[in-house]
C-alpha cells in the first residue's frame, strides 16, 4: 500500500475579503482597483467535481463552492499494487487563498486545475506553479488538468499551448471532464507513477510507499 498526499490547489484565508463582491475602502476605491488579485479566477474550474468523480464516480451540476477545504481518500488497485490517495480539495475563492500552504506543504503532488473555457484560469495557473516552486516541497509532483473539455465549442485555451507549457515545467498534463468522466482516473494514476518509489527515496521515519514505474494507461482524447 502506498499513501499519496494530493492537494488540488487554490485556497486562502484571513479576514473574508469577499470573492466576487468588491469591498469599498475608506477612500471609496474598491480593493479590486487597489491591488491585483493574481489568484482571483480560481473558483468554479471544477476541482471538487474532479475529486468527486474520482472518489465517488459521481457528478453534481449544482455542487456548492468549497468552503475552506475538504478531505477525501480513495484506494485504488493498480496492477499489483494498492495506491491510497489522501486528497485535500481546496477552495478557489480568494478569501481562502492564504490557507493553501497548509495543504501543499505536506503533499507529494498538487493538481492545478484550470477551465479550458476560461483563458484567465490558465493564466492564474502559472502563479500557482510559481508559488509551488518557491514554497512547496522540493520534489512535489505538479499536475495540470484542463477541465471541462466537454465544452469544446466554447474553448479558450488550446490543448497544444497547455501541453507545451506543462512540458516546459515537467508537469503531468491532461484535459479532463469531470462531467463526462474523461481522463479522471488517468490523471491520478499518472501522478502516482511520477511519485518516486521508496526504493529510490528511502522515507524518513519508516513511512512511505513503494511504487514501480508502469507503462501509462492509454489516455482518452477529450471530446
Ligand atoms: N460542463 C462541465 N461542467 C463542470 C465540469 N466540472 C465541473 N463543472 C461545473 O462547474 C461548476 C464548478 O464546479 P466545482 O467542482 O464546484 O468547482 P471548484 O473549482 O471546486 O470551485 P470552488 O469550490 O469554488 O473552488 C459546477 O457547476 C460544476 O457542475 C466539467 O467537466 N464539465
Amino acid at each position: 500500500m502506498r499513501d499519496l498526499g494530493l492537494a488540488p490547489t487554490r485556497p486562502s484565508q484571513g479576514q473574508p475579503e469577499g470573492d466576487e463582491e468588491e469591498e469599498k475602502e475608506s477612500d471609496g476605491k474598491s480593493k479590486l482597483q487597489q491591488e491585483p488579485k493574481p489568484f482571483r479566477k480560481d473558483t468554479g474550474v471544477g476541482k471538487s467535481s474532479i475529486v468527486w468523480r474520482f472518489v465517488e464516480n459521481s457528478f453534481d451540476p449544482n455542487i456548492n463552492p468549497t468552503i475552506g477545504a475538504s478531505f477525501m481518500t480513495k484506494t485504488v488497485q493498480y496492477q499489483n499494487e494498492q495506491h491510497k490517495f489522501l486528497i485535500w480539495d481546496t477552495a478557489g475563492q480568494e478569501r481562502f487563498r492564504a490557507l493553501a500552504p497548509m495543504y501543499y506543504r505536506g503533499s507529494a503532488a498538487a493538481i492545478i486545475v484550470y477551465d479550458i473555457t476560461k483563458e484567465e484560469t490558465f493564466s492564474t495557473l502559472k502563479n500557482w506553479v510559481k508559488e509551488l516552486r518557491q514554497h512547496g516541497p522540493p520534489n512535489i509532483v505538479v499536475a495540470i488538468a484542463g477541465n471541462k473539455c466537454d465544452l469544446i465549442d466554447v474553448r479558450e485555451v488550446m490543448e497544444r499551448d497547455a501541453k507545451d507549457y506543462a512540458d516546459s515545467i515537467h508537469a503531468v498534463f491532461v484535459e479532463t471532464s469531470a462531467k463526462n468522466a474523461v481522463n479522471i482516473n488517468e490523471l491520478f494514476i499518472e501522478i502516482s507513477q511520477r511519485i518516486p518509489s521508496t526504493d529510490a527515496n528511502p522515507p524518513s521515519g519508516g513511512k512511505g510507499f513503494k511504487l514501480r514505474r508502469q507503462p501509462s494507461e492509454p489516455r482518452r482524447s477529450c471530446c
